[in-house]
Formats: C-alpha cells, sequence, structure tokens
C-alpha cells in the first residue's frame, strides 16, 4: 500500500480522529482530492465538517491520522497554519472579512502583499505586476468593473466574489470554501457555481455546502460526513440513493 500522495493527488487525509472533552468529532476519517478537482462536502449539522477543514489547515491537531501535500507527500501536521497557508491551501470562510472601506483593487493588493513572507513585506511596493495581477483575479471572480469601488457598496454577492478573489491572490493550489451560496440571488448562486466549476480547472476546491440544489448544480463527486466519518462518496445521485444518507437526513 502506498503511503505517498501520490502523482494525481494534492490531498491525502487518512485516518485521522480528534477528541474534544471525550467527545469524537473526527473519527477515522480518510479523505483525498486530485490536483484539478471539485468536491461538495455535506453533512448535518455537527457532523465534523468545520473541524475537517480546521485540521486540514492546521488550527487543530488530530489525535491520530495523517495529512500528506503535494508531490513530496510533505506532512502538514508538522506545520503551522501560516505555513499551511504558504504551502497552498487557502480557506474562505463564510461570512466575508473584506475591507469594507478600502476598494475592491486595494483588497485584492492586500491580498497579494499578505502572500509574502514578512521580509519581503518590509521593502513591498505596488509596482505594475501587482496591478496586472489584480486586474486578471478581479477578471477571473467577475469583479473587472468593481475595481474602483469600495468594497463596502458591494452587494453581498459580490464581496464573497471578491474574498475568493483575496484567496486566490494568494495563488493556492486547494481552496476550501464554506457555503459561498449562503444568502445569494438565484444570479449570484448561478455565478458563483460557473466560477467554482472553472476554478476547478486548475485547482483542488473543496466546497462545504448544506444546499442541495447547490451542490446538484455543481455536478462533481460529493463526500457526506456523519458523526466525523465518511459515511458515503460518490455522485449526488448515488449518495441521496444510499440508505444511510437517507436515514441521517430525514430519519430524525
Ligand atoms: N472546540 C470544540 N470543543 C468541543 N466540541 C467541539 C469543538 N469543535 C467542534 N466540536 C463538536 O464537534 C462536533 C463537530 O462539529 P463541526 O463544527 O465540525 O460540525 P459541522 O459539520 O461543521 O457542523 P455545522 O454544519 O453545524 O457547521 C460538534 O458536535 C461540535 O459540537
Amino acid at each position: 500500500m502506498s503511503t505517498g500522495a501520490g502523482a494525481a493527488t494534492l490531498l491525502e487525509v487518512s485516518g485521522i480522529s480528534v477528541s474534544f472533552d471525550g467527545f469524537k468529532a473526527i473519527n477515522n476519517l480518510s479523505f483525498s482530492i486530485g490536483r484539478a478537482e471539485l468536491r461538495a462536502v455535506i453533512g448535518p449539522n455537527g457532523a465534523g465538517k468545520t473541524t475537517f477543514m480546521d485540521i486540514v489547515t492546521g488550527k487543530t491537531r488530530p489525535d491520530e491520522g495523517s495529512v500528506l501535500w503535494g508531490p513530496m507527500s510533505t506532512n502538514l501536521l508538522k506545520r503551522n497554519e501560516a505555513q499551511i497557508a504558504r504551502a497552498g491551501i487557502g480557506r474562505k470562510f463564510q461570512k466575508p472579512t473584506v475591507f469594507e472601506d478600502q476598494s475592491v483593487t486595494d483588497n485584492l493588493m492586500m491580498a497579494l502583499k499578505a502572500h509574502r513572507a514578512p521580509w519581503r513585506v518590509l521593502f513591498w511596493r505596488a509596482g505594475a505586476r501587482d496591478a496586472a495581477r489584480v486586474r486578471e483575479v478581479a477578471e477571473q471572480v467577475g469583479l473587472a468593473e468593481q475595481l474602483p469601488r469600495k468594497a463596502g457598496e458591494l452587494s453581498h454577492g459580490q464581496k464573497q466574489w471578491l474574498e475568493i478573489g483575496m484567496l486566490l491572490a494568494q495563488e493556492p493550489q486547494l481552496l476550501l470554501v464554506d457555503e459561498p451560496a449562503a444568502g445569494m440571488t438565484l444570479a449570484e448562486r448561478e455565478q458563483t457555481t460557473a466560477l467554482l466549476v472553472a476554478l476547478a480547472r486548475d485547482h483542488a476546491v473543496v466546497v462545504v455546502e448544506h444546499d442541495m440544489e447547490f451542490v446538484r448544480r455543481l455536478d462533481c463527486k460529493v463526500t457526506v460526513l456523519h458523526e466525523g466519518s465518511v459515511l458515503a462518496e460518490g455522485s449526488l445521485d448515488h449518495v441521496t440513493a444510499d440508505k444511510r444518507v437517507i436515514e441521517v437526513y430525514l430519519g430524525r
């Protein structure tokens, strides 16, 4: 059996468990994702979705198991949160945390700057290359027209896209995105689906989502978590036909 992450696999999580005061929030969970793959992670409240992401990003340490990253199978459990972010794992929380008083351009510039190693930030000046990169990211997330506007004037959906843009400025290989469609209008949700699908052409993208309709539109492999473990995995049709999944969602 291979212990490495392998060529096509970007992240390989094996047999992780973590307990809080004796309660097993994550229980022997294994998960892997490829370099260019979109994955939806679903599961009822308390299934362990947030804790799983906390472990991948280094916020929480598992009691057992391994988290391997990239072609060299780097052991992420030996890295701190900042090192893991720099290694290429970006996380977007549900609530947008953009700087409302700053322009879209400045928000993206700050994200570029934050990505630099601390000693380089000391000598940092926004140059032509950074300006080009900001424009490129804004186009990617559909905000090119909004660059001069204050982030506080954007719609809820646009703020979410700006935050995805701020993640992209940090050039992650894996994006962990928590409930991106929450509170969005139908048109914004459709644009968000298109954005995530496009990003997954050259990134690994994990979307934690409660909204099944949104998951259906993502049209990707789904991992169902329950009581800290993977309950089912496969297409949405496959997992929603699984008796145990139906029981977990409807049987209470
Ligand atoms: N720091 C902590 N201390 C104690 N218990 C915790 C802690 N973090 C999480 N838990 C518990 O672990 C379980 C898993 O929580 P988690 O937040 O990961 O679930 P979730 O799937 O993200 O749920 P939701 O969909 O409601 O956000 C829950 O029962 C939660 O109460």
